[in-house]
């Protein structure tokens, strides 16, 4: 089981808004989560839901009109917890790539077109490791060959590599460091299928060979069974249910939860019926009152449209939904409660 000595990075009340006009965008409300150390987290949400926004937060990569309005990003490194939101351009160049690296989307936001593979890798790895010019491409070469792309393609150009090489090139790269963390923001969402599900294994062996964390964001809840230890769920900016992976998406307690896992056919396993989200997620400059996914939301009663659901729980799993407010007797023993009812999930309207 986890426990505290083993967290890697842990956020707390994390807000993130766009001012780009006098109305912000609240991209992100309110985020407590927690990274343990060797574990792979996944973050799932619909586009929009601020997935993006929150680990651009964590890592500090958020650009203007993005602000971080209030929170703290704890990093445990081997001296101790430092707050990332603290933290000056310095300090933050000398973690990034050697503690902390990102994988984004599309290959092509981290590989220059205009010079070889190999140089690439040597760049940083002459920066940041020090290494002589031969031994940089050496090890340019071996982290290709550790993603299977043959150690003398480190003398192509991005664009003589197909998508899947060049997005597994960019995984080698982040790797070249030997970073305790790696952010995957949607990294397979460019590659078929075929080339997604040899991606994600390759994540997974290199992860239990090198020991590095894993955040992994994507749209597709299914998609993260095969790869997760612990999911996130994200909706309008919030994290509305964490979870044991294959607990959360057995057994979704968040009507959110639920309608995602509807809409993406697991990768294994029995066929199901596919059935959409009704609605769209709200915008997030004027976000509704209360639950922001009640007026989508199949089991809204009396509170969802006006109180904003906590995120109740512990280290086995929380929710953000009135249908389980009983969980807030167990969360504050020593105040008075009347005892619950179990509530009936009326619909309305
Ligand atoms: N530069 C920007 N200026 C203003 N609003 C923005 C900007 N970038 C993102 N947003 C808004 O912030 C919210 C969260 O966006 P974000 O990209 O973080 O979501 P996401 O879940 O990562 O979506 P996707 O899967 O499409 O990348 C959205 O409402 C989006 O419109």
């Amino acid at each position: 089981m986890n426990d505290s000595r083993d967290v890697l990075l842990s956020a707390r009340g994390l807000r993130v808004d766009y001012f780009d006009q006098a109305e912000p965008v609240h991209a992100v409300r309110d985020v407590d989560l927690t990274l343990y150390r060797g574990e792979t987290l996944g973050i799932v949400g619909e586009s929009g839901c601020g997935k993006s926004t929150l680990v651009t937060a964590l890592t500090r990569l958020e650009r203007p009109p993005a602000v971080t309005t209030s929170g703290t990003v704890d990093f445990h490194g081997d001296d101790g917890p430092v707050d990332l939101l603290r933290l000056g351009e310095r300090e933050l160049r000398a973690l990034r790539w050697e503690r902390i690296a990102i994988v984004f989307q599309s290959a092509m936001n981290a590989l220059n077109p205009v010079h070889r593979l190999g140089a690439q890798f040597a760049d940083v790895l002459r920066l940041h490791r020090g290494l002589s010019r031969s031994d940089a491409w050496q090890r340019a070469g071996e982290l290709l060959a550790m993603v299977g792309i043959p150690a003398d393609r480190a003398r192509a150009y991005p664009h003589e590599l197909s998508g899947g090489m060049r997005q597994r090139a960019t995984i080698a790269l982040a790797l070249a460091c030997e970073p305790d963390l790696v952010v995957m923001d949607e990294p397979t969402t460019a590659v078929d299928v075929v080339m997604q599900r040899q991606i994600l294994r390759q994540v997974a062996r290199l992860k239990r060979e090198l020991g590095f964390s894993v955040i992994f964001i994507t749209h597709d809840l299914s998609l993260l069974i095969e790869i997760a230890d612990r999911i996130a769920v994200m909706y309008a900016g919030r994290v509305v249910e964490t979870g044991q992976a294959r607990q959360l998406y057995a057994d979704p307690r968040h009507p959110y939860t639920a309608a995602l896992r509807s809409a993406f056919p697991p990768l294994h396993g029995p066929r199901r019926e596919i059935t959409g989200i009704p609605g769209s997620p709200p915008g997030l400059r004027h976000p509704p009152a209360g639950c922001p996914f009640h007026p989508r939301c199949p089991q809204r009663f009396d509170p969802c449209d006006q109180e904003v659901p906590p995120l109740l729980g512990g280290e086995g799993g929380e929710v953000a939904c009135h249908l389980h407010d009983g969980l807030r007797a167990s969360r504050e023993p020593h105040e008075s409660h009347e005892p619950h009812e179990p509530r009936s999930t009326h619909v309305t309207g």
